[in-house]
């Protein structure tokens, strides 16, 4: 993909091995919240979206494209499709349980994508350095090893509790995860 040197990790950087007593390989993962967009079983508007790690560093989800979703007649909105890069891409650094938002996302869009379609989203880490994780995700039409519509790259960058306690709502989060360390 078309992938600026911002989304590139640095000589260096290493991919995350699996976390110790993470989630076992083929084990669903739950939402990191409840009512996120993209995960949240508690957002009716949201994607919904449910992953699950083949190995402890990827992660995999589906993503049925509806009439909630278009953008162009009988077409998914591009807006939308980043939005499920982005989620996935977010669920794949949740897998070392530790904070970290959305710096830059790049999307290539390869194949119009119609409404009904299953999207196979994948997103893995390509390197972390210091507080900077490098991502990448793909959408694939129909199968996940069907022809690729959606390519996102993205930078994350890891941040403290206070994040979310200064900008958000911290307790909510926290009332959630129960396995954080709270230094807000
Ligand atoms: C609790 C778990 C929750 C999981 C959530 C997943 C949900 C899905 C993902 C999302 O949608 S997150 C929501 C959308 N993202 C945001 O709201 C983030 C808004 N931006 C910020 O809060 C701050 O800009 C940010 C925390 C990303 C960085 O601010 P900081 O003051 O902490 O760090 P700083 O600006 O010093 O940047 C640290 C490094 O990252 C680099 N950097 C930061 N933003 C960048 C950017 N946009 N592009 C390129 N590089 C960037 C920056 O240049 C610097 O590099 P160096 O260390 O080499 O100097």
């Amino acid at each position: 993909m078309t992938r600026s040197a911002l989304t590139t990790p640095p000589p260096g950087a290493a991919p995350p091995e699996p976390l110790p007593g993470g989630p076992a390989p083929g084990s669903p993962l739950g939402p990191h919240y409840s009512h996120c967009f993209g995960c949240g079983p508690k957002q009716p508007t949201g994607l919904n979206l449910t992953a699950s790690t083949p190995d402890g560093v990827t992660v995999t989800a589906e993503f049925v494209v509806g009439g909630v979703h278009q953008g162009a007649p009988g077409l998914a909105h591009g807006g939308v499709l980043a939005t499920a890069m982005d989620e996935v891409i977010g669920m794949s650094i949740w897998l070392l349980r530790r904070p970290y938002v959305t710096g830059r996302l790049e999307t290539d869009y390869l194949r119009p994508v119609s409404v009904g379609t299953t999207l196979h989203l994948r997103a893995w880490c390509t390197g972390v350095s210091g507080r900077k994780a490098y991502l990448e995700a793909e959408g694939r039409i129909g199968a996940p090893d069907g022809p690729v519509a959606v390519r996102a790259a993205a930078l994350f960058i890891e941040v403290g509790m206070e994040h979310f306690a200064e900008h958000g709502d911290a307790d909510a989060f926290l009332a959630e995860h129960h396995d954080y360390e709270v230094n807000p």
